[in-house]
């Protein structure tokens, strides 16, 4: 289905009736990254997955920073009569969430974020990642998609990807392949690692219960979820055997299970 606000249109999918749990992809991917995971749900759950601008069927007609696509995202929700959500996000996904989270936060059940993070705090930092998204944007355009997604697909990040069948590997390059170069340029310049500002200095503040997911094949986000698991007040972090960055790819079925026993945990039972 789509939304249209203001002169932004976004693509959801709606499967199912009852708890609303939403789901935001990661870059390159769409509402088609969480489709073997949506089964791993019992019945009672509403699954909203939804593709984030420059993806999908989200087109990148106007440029949509972490703030206005959040705002975006709220509208939405009050649209589909939502109170209250559990919140599910894989890597910018979960950059997303938390965003969407740290600004609406009474409409937060429960946040669960995937290989995410708050953003980076070091100023200087954040503009060398800034310059480097901006690399990357200007690569995606002058070589195009699918060399892009050949030189994405190999990076370190994803190396433990290489031992899955050969199926779910060539439909994640399926998935990527179906992006455009302008989307996925406008939302690094606009919704980047480094474009977004940082919310290290307030997760302290956010008081809803969040499940932390990493793959013990990714280091890099070990540990910055570890910092995220000391500043939040109410958080559980899980190291999931023998995954990487992508989870819920490498293991579906532990992933849905792990956020269905999540939610039930913090679900009032009345
Ligand atoms: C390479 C780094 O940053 C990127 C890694 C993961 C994020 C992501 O959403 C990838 C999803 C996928 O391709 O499966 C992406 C993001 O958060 O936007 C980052 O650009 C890194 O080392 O930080």
């Amino acid at each position: 289905m789509y939304y249209t606000i203001g002169q932004s249109t976004y693509w959801y999918e709606v499967d199912g009736e009852g708890i609303p749990i939403v789901m935001l992809h990661g870059f390159t991917g769409s509402t088609k990254t969480w489709q073997h995971v949506k089964s791993a749900f019992g019945s009672g759950y509403q699954i909203i997955a939804i593709d984030l601008p420059g993806h999908g069927k989200t087109e990148a007609t106007h440029v949509k920073t972490m703030e206005m696509c959040c705002a975006d995202l709220h509208a939405l929700f009050q649209s589909l009569g939502f109170e209250k959500i559990h919140l599910v996000g894989y890597s910018m996904g979960g950059r997303t969430a938390l965003s969407f989270a740290m600004t609406y936060p009474s409409m937060i059940q429960s946040l669960i974020l995937e290989s995410a993070s708050p953003g980076i705090a070091d100023e200087a930092e954040r503009h060398l990642r800034v310059a480097a998204d901006e690399k990357l944007a200007e690569r995606i355009e002058r070589d195009g998609i699918q060399a892009f997604v050949d030189y994405w697909q190999d990076i370190p990040l994803f190396a433990s990807q290489k031992n899955l069948p050969l199926r779910i590997q060539q439909a994640i390059r399926r998935e990527r392949l179906t992006q455009t170069a302008e989307g996925l340029s406008q939302s690094l310049r606009a919704m980047g690692t480094g474009a977004q500002g940082s919310w290290w200095d307030r997760l302290e503040s956010f008081e809803r219960p969040v499940q932390l997911l990493v793959g013990e094949l990714d280091p890099k986000f070990i540990a910055t979820n570890k910092k995220m698991h000391a500043a939040l007040k109410s958080s559980k972090m899980i190291v999931c055997e023998d995954a990487g960055h992508a989870i819920h790819v490498e293991k579906p079925e532990i992933f849905g299970k792990l956020i269905e026993e999540f939610i039930d945990s913090v679900t009032d039972k009345k």
